[in-house]
């Protein structure tokens, strides 16, 4: 029967069911293929979510060009972007020996691929067996000072006599991978990361007592004594530093390493980074290659 004059017949009206069901599988499989994508690019979902919490605090009149200043600062050559892509990075703090790397390796193990960890620049020199572009970025004074002045340095500081920092370049590539970044950073570094636009969470590994941590540093056997008494100056101000409310979002007491790491799993699991559940937590897994290694600041 012919449809009513100014009435379209549905074009689906007239498929047979074999088409039809072709159709819904062609759909589904559309779908599908999307899911994929962005679930392999969990960056679109921060992008998206920053972009509307600035829309929301800024109420601008005009949103096209309001859309215009913000995306353009997520083109690589704006440093600020970094801040819009991906997961937020963390950041660790804590006094030499404390613990950080010890835990920082344990984390990333028990959920494999889920973490990435930035690789530094610094202006020290290789030791044997450190690769250019692995342990670190080698570079020279000079080429670091020019970094600094061009601004491609979410962090810097000068860490026993040498100049290390970490660049906005290295933490884009670990968030441009889907993984979150943690940045292993002394609280100077700390502190400018907070002037920068990354917005990350801020951990700080604190010791159970300052014996302990004597402990610990000679135990380890890797620094000098003069270097030891330098480490535990140091750590007094930045336990002091710790202690300031809204410097860290979670203070994590290292004593027994097992029930420390079941409580720093619980928490950034829990708290911070609710999709590490689909992270195989627990699975076996070797430290990967760009877990910390052989990355003492000295
Ligand atoms: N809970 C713990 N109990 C006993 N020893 C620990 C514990 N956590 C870490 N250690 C040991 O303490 C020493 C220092 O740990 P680690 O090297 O991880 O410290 P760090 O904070 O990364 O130091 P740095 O900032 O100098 O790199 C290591 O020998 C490590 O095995």
């Amino acid at each position: 029967m012919e449809p009513p004059p100014g009435v379209t017949e549905d074009p689906a009206s007239a498929l047979t069911f074999s088409e039809l069901s072709d159709l819904n599988q062609r759909k589904l499989a559309i779908k599908r293929e999307h899911n994929e994508y962005i679930d392999g690019h969990p960056e679109i979902k921060g992008i998206l979510n920053d972009f509307m919490s600035a829309v929301l605090l800024e109420k601008p009149d005009n949103v096209f060009e309001f859309a215009n200043e913000h995306f353009a600062e997520l083109a690589p050559e704006h440093a600020q972007g970094v801040s819009a892509a991906g997961f937020q990075p963390m950041v660790v703090c804590g006094p030499s020996g404390v613990g950080k790397g010890t835990l920082i390796n344990l984390l990333m193990k028990s959920y494999p691929d889920a973490f990435g960890f930035s690789v530094s620049h610094t202006t020290r020199q290789p030791r044997p067996g450190e690769e250019d572009g692995v342990a670190y970025n080698f570079t020279t004074l000079d080429a670091f000072q020019q970094g600094i002045e061009d601004g491609k340095f979410v962090e810097y500081a000068d860490v026993h006599g040498n100049l290390y920092g970490t660049s906005f370049d290295a933490v884009q590539a670990i968030r441009e991978a889907g993984k979150v970044c943690i940045l292993d950073i002394d609280v100077q570094g700390a502190e400018n990361v907070r002037k920068s636009r990354l917005q990350p969470r801020y951990l700080f590994i604190a010791p159970p007592d300052m014996e302990v941590l004597e402990d610990r540093l000679r135990d380890r056997g890797t620094e000098n004594e003069q270097d030891v008494q330098k480490r535990l100056a140091n750590a007094a101000g930045e336990i002091e530093y710790s202690k300031t409310e809204g410097n860290f979002d979670k203070v994590l007491v290292n004593e027994v390493l097992e029930e420390a790491l079941a409580e720093l799993k619980k928490f950034v699991q829990g708290e911070w980074y609710p999709h590490l559940a689909d992270f195989g937590e627990g699975k076996e897994g070797e430290a990967k290659e760009e877990g910390k290694g052989g990355e003492e600041k000295d």
